[in-house]
């Protein structure tokens, strides 16, 4: 079977908020994934002899935890590696590097290990943010480069306008599901109000005004019960559910 030879990285989002992550190393790169890893929300904990500038202001500020010692795996018993979620092997020796990926996989750890890609467990990808909207690339260890030259064009094509899309369209959801009794009347209009001018409205200054009136107007209902189709003539149709948004 054709899927079984498939060793594609499996994509997800992973919730890292108020996890332990270990990170070995303190140089650039690890500095780049502690960062990163203290955007998730995570607790990192960091051995290192030798850590940047950056790195030792993190902790003056207690963002981090800084162990200052060579990575040895009989340092840690198992009890003490148990509260982490995922693991970082970030020096700059391929065999400590490869130490690091050999005990935390024995312990069933998650790890990235920064210079030997075919070793990780996951892989960083080159990422954009818009609040809720994450946009990763990933070539899999193949070009680092071309991952961030890919992600710097989705940058500069999804604009900060939709951090605020994708908090209108998380509202909106939930005010529908609340208002919408019918599946397929929500399933309906969740993909037809993605076809309204919001980025427009967001872009001119008239989003405000817009959504309170949006709102009201999916409050107000009444909306339908029945089947698709089934709808009565005072209610909004599904033919207008696309231009509904665009009439409130
Ligand atoms: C996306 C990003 C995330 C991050 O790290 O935060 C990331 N690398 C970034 C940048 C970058 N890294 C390197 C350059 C120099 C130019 C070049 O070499 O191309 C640049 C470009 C730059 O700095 O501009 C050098 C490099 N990287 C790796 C090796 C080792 C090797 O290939 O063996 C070497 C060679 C070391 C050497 O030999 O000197 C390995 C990995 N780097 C990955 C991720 C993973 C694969 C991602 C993927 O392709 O899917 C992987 C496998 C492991 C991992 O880290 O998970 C981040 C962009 C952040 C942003 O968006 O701004
Ligand atoms: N993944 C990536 O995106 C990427 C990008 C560039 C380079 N790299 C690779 O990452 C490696 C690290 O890059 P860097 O610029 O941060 O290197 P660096 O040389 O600046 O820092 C290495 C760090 O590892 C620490 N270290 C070394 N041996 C150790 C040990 N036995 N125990 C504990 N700490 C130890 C050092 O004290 C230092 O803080 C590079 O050698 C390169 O192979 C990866």
């Amino acid at each position: 079977m054709e899927l079984l030879n498939m060793k594609y990285p499996y994509p997800i989002m992973v919730n890292l908020a108020g996890k332990q992550c270990l990170v070995i190393g303190g140089g650039p790169v690890a500095e780049r994934k502690v960062f990163s890893l203290l955007e998730a929300g995570a607790r990192v904990t960091m051995i290192s002899m030798e850590f940047t500038e950056r790195l030792a202001e993190l902790a003056n500020h207690s963002a981090v935890v800084l162990h200052r010692q060579t990575f040895h795996p009989s340092m840690m018993t198992s009890e003490e590696f148990m509260p982490f979620t995922l693991v970082v092997a970030a020096t700059n020796s391929a065999e400590v590097n490869a130490q690091v990926y050999e005990f935390a996989t024995v312990h069933g750890k998650l790890v990235n290990v920064v210079d030997q890609p075919e070793l990780s467990s996951y892989i960083q990808p080159s990422v954009v943010r818009r609040g809720k909207l994450v946009i990763a690339v990933s070539t899999g260890g193949a070009s680092p480069s071309a991952a961030r030259k890919i992600a710097r064009e989705l940058d500069n094509n999804y604009g900060e306008e939709y951090e605020i899309y994708l908090d209108f369209l998380s509202e909106v959801r939930h005010l529908v599901q609340s208002q919408i009794a019918d599946k397929q009347a929500r399933q309906r209009m969740f993909k037809e109000m993605l076809d309204w001018d919001v980025l427009e409205k967001i872009r001119d200054g008239s989003f405000d005004n817009w959504k309170d009136k949006l709102y009201l107007a999916i409050e107000r209902g009444p909306w339908p019960n029945g089947l698709a189709g089934q709808v009565d003539t005072d209610r909004p149709s599904w033919s207008t559910i696309t231009d509904f948004g665009q009439r409130v």
